[in-house]
């Protein structure tokens, strides 16, 4: 089903809403989020957003119904895996992953509990929202367990009652921890990606995504990126040089009532640490600006 408009589906609310939102901006993509609608309109794109539950996603894509998608990696293969036991279409095509969304899935157990390998999961019931990540990852190890499927809360199922073990998402682990659960075995790693349905699109809506890709590129290399200034001693000018991170292809410049002295400028894809600093200092290194860069397309 081709629409002229390029369909993007995105998680109405929750863990990856707020920063969809934010890397639609900074793409220079105009959405007026307020309100209730289900779907919204780009106002200087052909761009329309349809606002789900992260769970459909997946199977939008799969079946064609949308062209694009923002979607956890766990969600995805859940699904994947779901509609490939099914024999239901389940193919899409992964177009970037995002610097957002990222978590891992694991199997946690009450943590006075000792824990040798996936072997000791063996006969047990496991409570999860991710029964095909797990049976894939378990069926591997040869072991056999049964599931108590929860959507939410799962962490509270060894307490009471419902299972010996969980597997869920963990992020900083303080979820696990104020449910008296210690992290076993990480199955899966993930982070939110751009995904896109099979089959053919007509040359706007190709350009258009090659655009958004682009975009979306500059954007996520500008937030890892800095720009880092300086002025340095023409004297210690190579070893400065050689504590910057990724300074391969500096700009030195001469300052203009100064011989002694050149300006430094670079692009660097790491941050400076305070240690760094310390030491350009000591080298005579003066005037450091790192600063943070909007945006940037190579
Ligand atoms: N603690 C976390 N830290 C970072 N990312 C997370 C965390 N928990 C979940 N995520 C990522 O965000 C995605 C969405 O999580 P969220 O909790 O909003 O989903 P949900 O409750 O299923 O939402 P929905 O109502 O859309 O179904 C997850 O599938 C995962 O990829
Ligand atoms: O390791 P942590 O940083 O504590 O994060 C992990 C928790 O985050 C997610 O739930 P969320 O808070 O999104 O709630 P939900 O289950 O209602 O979606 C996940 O299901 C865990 O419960
Ligand atoms: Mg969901």
């Amino acid at each position: 089903m081709q629409t002229e408009r390029l369909r993007i589906a995105i998680q109405k609310k929750g863990r990856l809403a707020k920063e969809c939102h934010e890397l639609l901006k900074r793409c220079g993509v105009k959405i007026n989020f307020s309100g209730d609608r289900l779907i919204v309109h780009a106002e200087n794109m052909p761009i329309d957003l349809l606002l789900v539950r992260d769970d459909d996603i997946p199977g939008l894509i799969m079946d064609g119904v949308v062209d694009l998608g923002v979607i956890g990696e766990n969600e995805l293969e859940e699904v994947r895996l779901e509609r490939v036991a099914l024999g239901e279409p389940n193919e899409y095509v992964k177009l970037r992953r995002l610097d957002f969304g990222g978590c891992r899935l694991s199997v946690a157990i009450d943590k006075d509990k000792t824990y040798n390998g996936p072997q000791d999961l063996a006969g047990k019931r496991i409570a999860t929202t991710y029964p095909n990540i797990l049976k894939d990852y378990l069926d591997k190890q040869d072991v056999k367990f049964s599931t108590c499927m929860l959507n939410g809360s799962v962490e509270v199922a060894p307490r009471a009652g419902l299972a010996d073990a969980i597997c869920d998402l963990v992020s900083t682990g303080a979820t696990l921890e104020a449910n008296g659960l210690k992290e076993a075995e990480v199955i899966f790693r993930s982070k939110a990606v751009l995904i896109q349905r099979m089959g053919e699109f007509d040359a706007d809506k190709t350009a258009l995504i090659e655009r958004l890709l682009t975009r979306i590129k500059g954007v996520i290399q500008a937030k890892e990126s800095k720009y880092i200034m300086l002025h340095a001693p023409s004297e210690t000018l190579e070893q400065v040089v050689e504590l910057l991170p990724g300074a391969e292809d500096p700009t030195i410049l001469p300052l203009a009532h100064d011989k002694q002295r050149v300006a430094v400028h670079l692009v660097s894809t790491e941050n400076l640490f305070w240690e760094t600093m310390e030491k350009l200092k000591a080298l005579g290194a003066s005037s450091i600006l790192v600063l943070p860069i909007e945006k940037m397309m190579e």
